[in-house]
């Protein structure tokens, strides 16, 4: 499926630092794209960058394969990271002010910011002062003003830091929504969990370059072929220990404790030989295979 939302060889320069390295990026429509990278990835200076708020110093933002044009980029919904509403201003009343920016009439942005209140639980905040909030509030209503015009496509700076986890669900079931009507959603994130729960693609920067992209599965998948194993402690007469397998070739010991022991399998049937040796010593309670959690690929990959 042609990504709708594309970056080509993004690179950006801050006088002698370059913060940003050839980056690739695509969004594609109905899906839901996790942006991940330590503190000073280059994930804000890109999407920044893919919202028009700052130039590349090389490469190009693409929308359905052709250059984006400031047109295109006016009903995209941005949540940028310094967040952008008055404190001052009252939360329903700017949220009806920025649908009419994007050119909804009146009545239409009053139903739309009335609805979106009420899914964001907000709707007896309406006419307090986006400050009297607290902070996982007033970061709802950053969110709120994301969407309120029916967005071509989001693009949220960590939406979901600081918000409770009945925020998240809240905020989680809106952006899915979003996705169902075909809209393409980026968001960048710190929170590996969530981002492996909600997301169906992931891409990953570290020090300014892409360094791993794909379906979460794909990400998942690249820590190579990985097994569980537990065997019986008290029916062994070894009581159960795994350090044997340490011995075995072929297999990569990621973790051995008594009883229970993750491997990984460098050579095709490695685990063959050690489900044979378990079971010669005793009985085996469980031999599965295992998918490492995104968090640990993290870790791998921006090493
Ligand atoms: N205006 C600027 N002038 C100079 N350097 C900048 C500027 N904006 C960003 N940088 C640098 O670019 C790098 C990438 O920053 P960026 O904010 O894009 O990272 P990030 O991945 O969003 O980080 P975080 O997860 O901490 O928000 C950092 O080293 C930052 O100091």
């Amino acid at each position: 499926m042609q990504a709708v939302l594309q970056a080509r060889g993004l690179t950006r320069r801050f006088g002698d630092a370059t913060v940003l390295d050839g980056v690739d990026l695509d969004v594609r429509a109905g899906r839901m794209t996790g942006f991940v990278g330590a503190n000073g990835a280059g994930k804000t200076t890109t999407m920044r960058i893919l919202l028009g708020v700052l130039a590349p110093s090389a490469g190009e933002v693409l929308w359905d394969g052709r250059p984006m044009t400031a047109a295109d980029r006016r009903d995209v919904g941005y949540m940028p990271e310094e967040r952008g509403l008055y404190p001052k201003q009252r939360v329903a009343e700017q949220l009806v002010h920025l649908g009419r920016l994007h050119g909804m009439a009146a009545a239409a942005a009053r139903t739309s910011v009335e609805q979106l209140l009420g899914r964001l639980d907000l709707a007896g905040r309406a006419d307090d002062k986006l400050e009297s909030l607290s902070l996982g509030n007033q970061q709802r209503v950053q969110v709120a003003a994301a969407l309120v015009h029916g967005p071509t496509a989001l693009v949220l700076d960590e939406p979901f830091s600081g918000l409770d986890p009945l925020a998240v669900d809240a905020m989680a079931g809106l952006l899915r929504e979003e996705v169902a009507r075909g809209v393409p959603v980026l968001f960048s994130s710190h929170q590996l969990d969530l981002v492996e729960r909600l997301c169906d693609d992931v891409v990953v920067l570290a020090q300014g370059r892409r360094v791993a992209a794909g379906t979460v599965a794909e990400l998942r998948a690249r820590g190579g072929e990985r097994v569980r194993l537990e065997v019986d402690p008290g029916s062994s007469a070894d009581g159960g220990d795994l350090g044997w397998l340490r011995a075995v070739p072929g297999v990569r010991v990621l973790d051995v404790d008594g009883p229970r022991a993750l491997f990984g399998v460098d050579e095709p049937g490695a685990e063959q030989h050690v489900l044979a040796e378990a079971l010669r010593r005793g009985p085996v309670r469980a031999f599965a295979p295992d998918v490492p959690p995104l968090s640990e690929v993290f870790r791998e990959v921006v090493r």
